[in-house]
């Protein structure tokens, strides 16, 4: 798809299915944010937001996590704005010093989960005492990574569709959607 197509990206909002309203996704992320505070709250734990897709639920689980913490971000990508996956690219490395540290991973989606096994083993690597994934949707399918891979945290489940909203995109855009939306006929 040519990226000036606005009347294509234009179309497949229109035309898509609505999985989950604003207001259910802000109750469920609520709920995840309750979980990890229960558990993550002495840990004076590093958080990482992975870019692009974490930036909408890095913020908005941010706030709601009234703890001591240190916050930011790493860029990889392995969709590079497409619908189907490739290899892990790394575009930013971490920038906050985790050495010894509990980690939690932010990310929108574990849809294979190439991304975040990638993540988890490099920060593994790197000297986190422990790395732990918290994500906006687990999609269910059979194609995990590893057979049964689950995130430690997940705010909703989606079906086995291609999905876009709240930080996850259709072709780079609608990353901005107020919803979790299902691009018609994917
Ligand atoms: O579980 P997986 O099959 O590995 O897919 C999930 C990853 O794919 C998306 O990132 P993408 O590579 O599209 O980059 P983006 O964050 O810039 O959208 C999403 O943000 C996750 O990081
Ligand atoms: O369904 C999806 N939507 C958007 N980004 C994604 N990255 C992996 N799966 C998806």
């Amino acid at each position: 798809m040519p990226k000036t197509d606005i009347d294509h990206i234009k179309q497949v909002y229109s035309d898509a299915d609505l999985l989950f309203s604003e207001a259910e996704i802000e109750a469920s992320i609520n709920t995840m944010a309750a979980e990890i505070t229960a558990s993550w709250k002495d840990k004076n734990p590093v958080i990482f937001s992975i870019m692009n897709g974490g930036l909408v639920i890095g913020g908005k689980l941010l706030t709601k996590l009234d703890f001591p913490l240190e916050a930011g971000y790493m860029h990889a990508t392995r969709y590079r704005n497409t619908t189907s996956g490739h290899e892990l690219e790394w575009k930013v490395p971490p920038m906050i010093d985790f050495t010894g540290r509990p980690v939690l991973i932010v990310d929108d989606i574990l849809d294979e989960g190439h991304t975040l096994v990638e993540i988890i083993n490099y920060c593994q690597a790197k000297g986190a005492s422990e790395v732990k994934t918290a994500v906006l949707v687990d999609k269910l399918h059979d194609r995990k990574a590893t057979p049964g891979l689950k995130p430690d945290f997940a705010a909703l489940e989606v079906e086995d569709r291609y999905i876009f909203g709240y930080g996850m995109d259709y072709h780079g855009y609608w990353r901005n959607a107020p919803g979790i939306y299902a691009v018609k006929g994917l």
